[in-house]
């Protein structure tokens, strides 16, 4: 068990951005789904110690979550203000020398930085920021890396490479992806979906196994079947939902015949 978050609270004055949410992840790879305004963000930041929650614990790797050393987990935010002049292989060895295991050299090649090393942050591409500030978590082999939207201005050619990393560091990096876009369902090890600061569902990876999507119910009614740019649609026009349901393989093809 990587992670295991018992009766978490979080309020803002009286919006309750997690209420009394309780789930875990397996180590490996695993996702913390949700539409906008579930949650996600609250958790993160609750997690990076920026906010504390109201009640409720977070263990990561059996410890509580304050008590892990510092180089033992680390973070890619999506919105991060970056000195615009730092040139980017300074920066991955000034962390890796930092966290005392300089493994820059790997991570500019794994992640296809090599040719943009000597640049400066401002110098890149959108893209290639996003990028650099995901590879930036995994120089000096923290033991967890959390990852917010770490697929956000990437091309789809970038994503799938990217994913394959992920998928090559998790042997020895635990990775926790935040997002409202999901890939790879049958590649990650564990699953939590939030919707309105409550968990709807978590599962393991043999349970998701015969999963090939989600199907969202609406209260009115609506049907959406794998697509989260049609359920964020849908909420930020107000409609609220139902359901949230793992689709098997099999209900899956039964249904579009
Ligand atoms: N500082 C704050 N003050 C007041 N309300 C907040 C604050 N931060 C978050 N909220 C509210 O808490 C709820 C959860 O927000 P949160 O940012 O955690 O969701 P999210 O899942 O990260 O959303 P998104 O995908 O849009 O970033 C939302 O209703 C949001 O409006």
């Amino acid at each position: 068990m990587l992670l295991e978050c018992s009766n978490l609270s979080k309020s803002y004055g009286k919006i309750k951005a997690l209420d009394n949410v309780s789930f875990t992840l397996e180590k490996g790879l695993s996702y913390i789904l949700g539409p906008n305004g579930s949650g996600k963000t609250t958790f993160i930041k609750i997690v990076s110690n920026i906010v504390p929650p109201d009640s409720g614990e977070i263990k990561i790797l059996k410890k509580h979550y304050l008590n892990l050393k510092p180089n033992d987990i680390s973070f890619s935010y999506e919105k991060t203000v970056f000195p615009s002049s730092v040139r980017i292989i300074d920066y991955l060895r000034t962390i890796g020398e930092f966290r005392g295991n300089d493994n820059t050299d790997e991570i500019l090649s794994l992640f296809d930085l090599e040719g943009v090393k000597t640049k400066k942050f401002r110098e890149l591409s959108q893209g290639y920021k996003r990028r650099f500030l995901v590879a930036s978590a995994f120089v000096g082999f923290p033991k967890v890396v959390f990852l917010d939207e770490p697929f956000s201005n990437i091309d789809i050619i970038a994503k799938k490479k990217m994913m394959e990393t992920f998928l090559e560091l998790k042997k020895k990096i635990n990775i926790i992806i935040v997002s409202h876009v999901f890939t790879s369902i049958d590649k990650v090890d564990s699953i939590v979906v939030l919707h309105n600061g409550k968990v709807i569902k978590n599962l393991m990876k043999k349970e998701l196994k015969n999963i090939s999507g989600f199907r969202v119910v609406f209260e009115d009614g609506t049907v959406v079947i794998n697509n989260i740019g049609e359920i964020n649609r849908l909420i930020s026009q107000g409609k609220r939902i139902l359901s949230i349901e793992p689709l098997s393989l099999e209900k899956w093809l039964a249904e579009q015949f």
